[in-house]
């Protein structure tokens, strides 16, 4: 049977990417997508401002929502200082173990902690089962229509503090207008939208940065 998708983007890592070299990883799979197969990584025109919203924060703990190959994990876990509690959630099991291995050709497995399961699931047991207390950092790249509902839980289970930063994929495309009003329109978030492409195309998406204020 054809391989899928996330198999091909690990097999061109493991052909054109140094084992342990975070950066060689990141452009192998850019260069896939960009010349090969799209695959929805955030990409390097998006990844560029993750780069410099990461390395602004410098944040002690990070949740992922969404890890897909592990991509936008390689980019944010190579910028985290050294002790950083850095958790990714994946919902499909499949996908998880093609991201695994492209995390671990990164060489940066012992960044990351990996959890399968939905986020509506795992988002009421960070405490509990993970020891988290609150994230600095939320990546949101996930069910697009998730990043509402999953942004109140973060809050109903005190997930967030004030100054933790959320930054949003694909406010634009494919879009996310109920996340985007409610945290424009609440007095709890001050947000800022960086124009930017849909990962390697033309397209208009951009990431909306929002500061919890408490
Ligand atoms: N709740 C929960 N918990 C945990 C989870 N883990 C995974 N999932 C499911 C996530 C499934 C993938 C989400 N990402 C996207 O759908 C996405 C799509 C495009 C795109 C596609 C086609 C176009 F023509 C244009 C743009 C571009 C992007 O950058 C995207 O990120 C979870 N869900
Ligand atoms: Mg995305």
């Amino acid at each position: 049977t054809r391989s899928t998708r996330p198999q091909r983007l690990l097999h061109a890592v493991q052909k054109n990417a140094t084992r342990g070299d975070p950066r060689s990883v990141i452009n192998a799979i850019d260069q896939f997508c960009r010349h090969k197969e799209w695959a929805m990584n955030v990409g390097d025109e998006k990844g560029c401002i993750l780069d410099s919203v990461v390395s602004e924060v410098n944040p002690s703990t990070v949740l992922e929502l969404g890890t897909y190959c592990g991509y936008s994990t390689v980019r944010i876990a190579r910028l985290l200082p050294p002790g950083a509690k850095f958790i990714t959630l994946e919902f499909n099991p499949k996908v998880a173990k093609i991201a695994r291995q492209v995390i671990a050709w990164a060489g940066l497995e012992d960044k990351i902690q990996l959890v399968e399961g939905a986020s509506g699931d795992l988002i009421p047991k960070m405490k509990e089962q993970f020891g988290v207390e609150t994230f600095d950092l939320v990546f949101l790249d996930h069910w697009k229509d998730r990043y509402l509902p999953d942004t109140k839980l973060m809050e109903e289970c005190g997930l967030l503090k004030k100054g933790s930063i959320l930054l949003a994929d694909n406010v634009i495309c494919p879009g996310t207008p109920d996340y985007l009003e409610y945290i424009r329109n609440s007095p709890r978030y001050k947000s800022q939208y960086f124009k930017s492409h849909l990962e390697y195309t033309k397209v208009e998406d951009g990431l909306e940065k929002s500061v919890f204020l408490g």
